[in-house]
């Protein structure tokens, strides 16, 4: 049977007892209670995916039109990227879908022989459908070798005639210019934080899900506009609490809290050095807090402090440097003492006339 003769076999994710069903969810998602919510609350259509109205009018229009081009998707993770090219699949080809496309993860060989090898099976093998080409989807194309690259580029060209690539990744900088000039770019920004509550609602309202106003907010904050993270940790915090508020969420995440960090802070900037430090590593141990989450906080709790730019931009300066010099292997102890000399410093700059 060639795969373009039926799709009897094929199994639409979303059952059609789950179609038509519900209020404020747009389109019905599948009901299998096993499923992590982020598959569960996978955009079905163009429609559902949120923010991205520009981009996916601008796809209706080439599928409309029939012509469209090589696509390259680029943006931060949880941005809708692997969603919206799912929801074009499904739009051009119904709900086979799957037997029409080919999609290659950096998690499977991507030797380019290996691509090279099915790609051109799978280009060459199955029959032609009336709707003139199928679709090869490369995520985390990032992660690919530049002699990948310049292989594919070569691949691309060979089967443009009957296949489409969509190329996704997070880095477009690591895409060769050369397979970048042969793709239409999109690039999805990080999501509105009012995108994700809106979506996020829908998710609460049909998974009863307790969260209180403060632990929305967390939520949203911490999610910074990736909508696979907000939905992860809405699902752990709803599986682990019966009732989430700021501190569960926290709690859930391993993040400090904001009120835990501003006390830190503000030890730093006005207790003696040891009295300080002494209380760091209590927090740290107590909390299991770790220095790199503690910068992070820092950084965003300095923001709102009052000073003196020349001192802003040391304090700025310095921090990123620790956080540098954290991530090459640097240690704990030693870069938390650095960084609470870089609060010291800051303070006597502030105050230095
Ligand atoms: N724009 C969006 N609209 C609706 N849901 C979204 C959107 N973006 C992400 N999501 C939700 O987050 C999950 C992850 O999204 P998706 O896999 O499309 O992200 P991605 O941009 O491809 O991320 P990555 O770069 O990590 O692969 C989806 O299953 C969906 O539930």
């Amino acid at each position: 049977m060639s795969d373009g003769e039926s799709n009897a076999m094929d199994v639409d994710p979303i059952p059609s007892s789950a179609k038509g069903k519900g209020k404020a969810v747009t389109t019905q998602y599948t009901e299998d209670e096993t499923l992590p919510w982020v598959e569960k609350y996978r955009p079905v259509t163009l429609d559902d995916v949120v923010s991205h109205k520009d981009i996916t009018t601008t796809i209706e229009k080439f599928i409309e039109k029939n012509r469209l081009p090589h696509l390259l998707f680029y943006g931060p993770p949880g941005t809708g990227k692997t969603s919206t090219i799912l929801a074009m699949a499904r739009r051009i080809y119904g709900s086979g879908y799957r037997k029409q496309i080919l999609e290659l993860n950096a998690s499977d060989d991507r030797g380019i022989d290996v691509v090279r090898e099915q790609i051109k099976q799978f280009a060459e093998t199955r029959t032609l459908f009336s709707k003139g080409f199928k679709l090869i989807i490369l995520d985390e194309a990032d992660m690919m070798t530049q002699a990948a690259q310049a292989a594919l580029r070569r691949v691309i060209e060979q089967y443009t005639k009957n296949v489409r690539f969509c190329i996704i990744c997070n880095y477009v900088n690591k895409i060769t210019p050369a397979i970048q000039s042969r793709c239409t770019r999109f690039r999805f920004a990080p999501l509105p934080i009012t995108e994700v509550e809106k979506r996020i609602n829908t998710v609460i309202e049909a998974e009863q899900v307790k969260l209180t106003e403060d632990g929305k907010k967390a939520l949203l904050k911490l999610s910074k506009g990736d909508m696979r993270r907000a939905l992860n940790i809405l699902q752990a915090c709803h599986a682990a609490y019966d009732m989430t508020s700021e501190t569960e969420i926290y709690a859930c995440t391993g993040n400090p809290l904001p009120s835990d960090i501003e006390t830190l802070v503000n030890s730093m900037l006005s207790d003696e050095f040891s009295t300080a430090f002494k209380l760091i590593s209590t927090m740290k141990t107590e909390r299991g807090l770790a220095l790199q989450d503690l910068l992070t906080g820092a950084y965003e709790y300095a923001e709102t402090l009052d000073l003196k730019p020349h001192a802003r931009v040391y304090l700025l300066d310095n921090l990123a440097t620790i956080e540098y010099r954290l991530s090459t292997g640097g240690s704990e102890k030693l870069q938390t003492t650095a960084l609470l000399g870089v609060f010291k410093n800051t303070v006597e700059l502030t105050t230095r006339n």
